[in-house]
Parts: structure tokens; sequence; C-alpha cells
């Protein structure tokens, strides 16, 4: 495999890209690049901030929890009047550090805005969202902005590379931006995996888009951000490139101790999560338990047939609701139970 040396960039230098860099990058570029990184890499919703509000000088270092994040009671309004839309109703929801979650549903039933409510690039209509014990909603906007750059990656479908910069300075920016250094035995690694070492020099025009798609995961794994949001990461690739970059976010879990959310509409990518939960009309209402692809999609058909009603609506992740089976069938309650707040670590 190639040396993958790096050289920081840095606001302060930005004429010290990696060296061989054919477009040096001016101070505006990088303030550009920044701010992608402060909006979260996020291209294709409108990102909503909070008003600030006053910081609580809250600080977690990530470690004592062993909840990477939470939901709790979160509501999410668009619109108003004849046009009013209630994403997610009342969600309440954990995510455990060092674990693998699948978020399925049907079209609208509210992934996504689960996911960016989560990711802080959209902000709750009521309720609360904790990464860590950090609640975002006490956040103002720069601390939002430090938050998402130091602990959070993102794998979204439109990639959102900086097109000025090669495949390697978009891979790196994250840490560069922030200041931390990259490890190279753990960027080659990701590299090697994902299968773009010979990509490295070439700006993303340069690249299809399934290459992009394997950049941008590269980009959120080489930082070993503690949490990893994607909304799905593989909707773009062919089923090869779907599999490595499934089996890296697999690896990021199992051997780094990261924690991966997802959103994905295909059961074989929810397979490689450990736990699959499932929204209908912005209600969660199932969770599985390290199921297959099969169980996954025969889930997934009870779903749409009439009269699968969702399940009750978490109230909250500590008091938690008698399960109720979605359809006649018991649920086996190892691995699959209707959402009840009770959340299986692996
Ligand atoms: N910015 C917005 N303004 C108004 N309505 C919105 C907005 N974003 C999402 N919605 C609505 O909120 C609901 C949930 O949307 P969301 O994108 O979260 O669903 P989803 O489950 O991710 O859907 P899909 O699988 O089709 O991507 C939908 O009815 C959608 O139309």
């Amino acid at each position: 495999m190639q040396s993958t040396a790096h050289k920081r960039i840095t606001a302060n230098s930005p004429g010290t890209l990696d060296a061989g860099m054919k477009h040096r990058q001016s101070a505006a570029d990088l303030k550009n690049a920044e701010g992608l990184i402060a909006r979260g890499l996020i291209a294709e919703r409108k990102v909503v901030m909070s008003a600030p509000h006053a910081p609580t000088g809250s600080s977690d270092s990530g470690s004592a929890s062993s909840t990477a994040a939470r939901a709790v009671d979160l509501s999410k309004v668009y619109g108003s009047g004849d046009t009013v839309v209630e994403a997610l109703k009342s969600v309440s929801i954990e995510f455990r550090r060092g674990q693998f979650t699948a978020i399925m549903g049907p079209s609208g039933s509210g992934k996504s805005t689960l996911m960016h409510c989560l990711a802080g690039l959209d902000t709750a209509s009521s309720g609360r969202v904790l990464i860590g014990d950090v609640d975002l909603t006490d956040l103002n906007d720069k601390q939002m902005t430090k938050l998402r750059r130091d602990r959070i990656g993102f794998v979204f479908q439109s990639f959102n590379l900086v097109p000025t910069l090669t495949a390697r300075e978009n891979i790196t920016l994250p840490n560069d931006i922030a200041g931390r250094p990259v490890d190279d035995a753990w960027f080659d690694t990701v590299i090697g995996r994902l299968g773009i070492g010979d990509r490295l020099d070439h700006r993303p025009s340069e690249l299809s888009g399934g290459q992009q798609q394997r950049v941008a995961c590269a980009r959120a794994l080489v930082g070993r951000p503690e949490i990893i949001f994607g909304d799905e990461p593989t909707g773009n690739l062919d089923s090869r490139s779907s599999g490595e970059v499934l089996a890296i976010l697999r690896a990021a879990v199992d051997e780094f101790s990261q924690t991966v959310v997802i959103v994905t509409h295909d059961p074989r990518a929810a397979s490689f999560a450990d736990r699959v939960v499932f929204l209908a009309d912005g209600q969660l209402i199932q969770e599985l338990i390290r199921p297959n692809a099969d169980e996954i999609f025969e889930y997934m058909k009870n779903l749409d047939e009439p009269g699968v009603a969702p399940g009750p609506v978490v109230t909250s992740p500590t008091a938690a609701p008698a399960a109720q089976p979605l359809s006649g069938e018991q649920p086996d309650t190892e691995r699959s139970q209707s959402f009840s707040g009770r959340h299986q670590a692996r």
C-alpha cells in the first residue's frame, strides 16, 4: 500500500497542504471547507439551527456514560396550519456505546428527521437530544459546531465532499480543522479496506459515485469520532462497495468501540447492525436484535400488511410500557420486541 504520510491543513497555514497538491488552498477555501464541516457536511436538507440557548457549561468527556446518544420525548413538527407535518411524535430511544443500530421504516416515517435531530443537524420541536451527557438543546451554535466536529462523523448519500480538495485532503479535513493528528496506521487500514488507496490524489469530480461515497465513509472513520451517523450510507453503491462500507462500519464498532447509527431501506445493510429499530408514522414501533436479512425482510413485509398498527409510543427510555406484539404473532422477546424502551446490550 502506498505511503499515507500527512501534513496537517490549518487555517493558519493554508499553503501547507499535502506535498504534491496541485491546487494550493486559499484561506477562503479553508474557511469554506470549515463552513461545510460546521454545517454538518450536509447539503440535502436545510439545517435549522436553534436560537442560541444559554450554555450550561456542561461538558462530557464522552467516556462516563454507556449511552452514546439518546432522544427523550423527541417531537418534530414541520410547517404549520394546513401544512403541518408531525415527523416525530414523542420518540425516546437510546444508542449504547459500541453498538451498531439501523433505523428502518416506510418512506416518510421520520427516519432521517430522527437521525438529523440526533446528530445536531436539525432541532427538536420539543423533547431532548443528548450526545453522551451533553444536551444539544443547551448548546449555542458555536458549541454545537464544535461538538459535531469533535465527536460525530457523518456519512450521507450525497457525499458532501469539498470539490477543491483531493480525496486524501477530504478524508483528513475534520482532523486538520480540529488540529488533531491523523493516525496513519488507522488511515491506511481504512483506505485499504475501502479500496481507495490509488484514488487519494484525485479530486471528487475525478471519482465515481461509489468512490466518492467511500471517501466520505473514510472521512467519517479516520478521525475515530465517538458516534457515526449514516443516512443511507450505501444508497448509491453497488453491492460490493456497499459490503465494504458496511464491513468497515462493523469493524469500527467491533475493533474501535465506536457507535454507528444508520438509516437504511436495505435489509442486507441493516443485517450488519446489532439492533434494527423500526419507525412508522413518526413513532418507534419495533426493534429486532441481531436479525438476519431474511428476518428483517419478513418484518418489513408485515409492516405493509393492512391492519398492522404502530406499536406503543415510547415515553421514556427508563419508563417502559408493556411490549405489544405488532401482529398476532408472539414475538421472540430475546431478539424481537415491540418498542418498549427495553434496549438490549449486545
Ligand atoms: N423540511 C421539511 N419540511 C416539511 N416537511 C418535512 C421536512 N423534512 C421532512 N418532512 C416531512 O417529515 C416526514 C418525515 O420525513 P423524513 O425525511 O424524516 O422521513 P424518512 O423516513 O427519512 O423518509 P425517506 O425514507 O423517504 O427518506 C415526511 O412526511 C416528510 O415529508
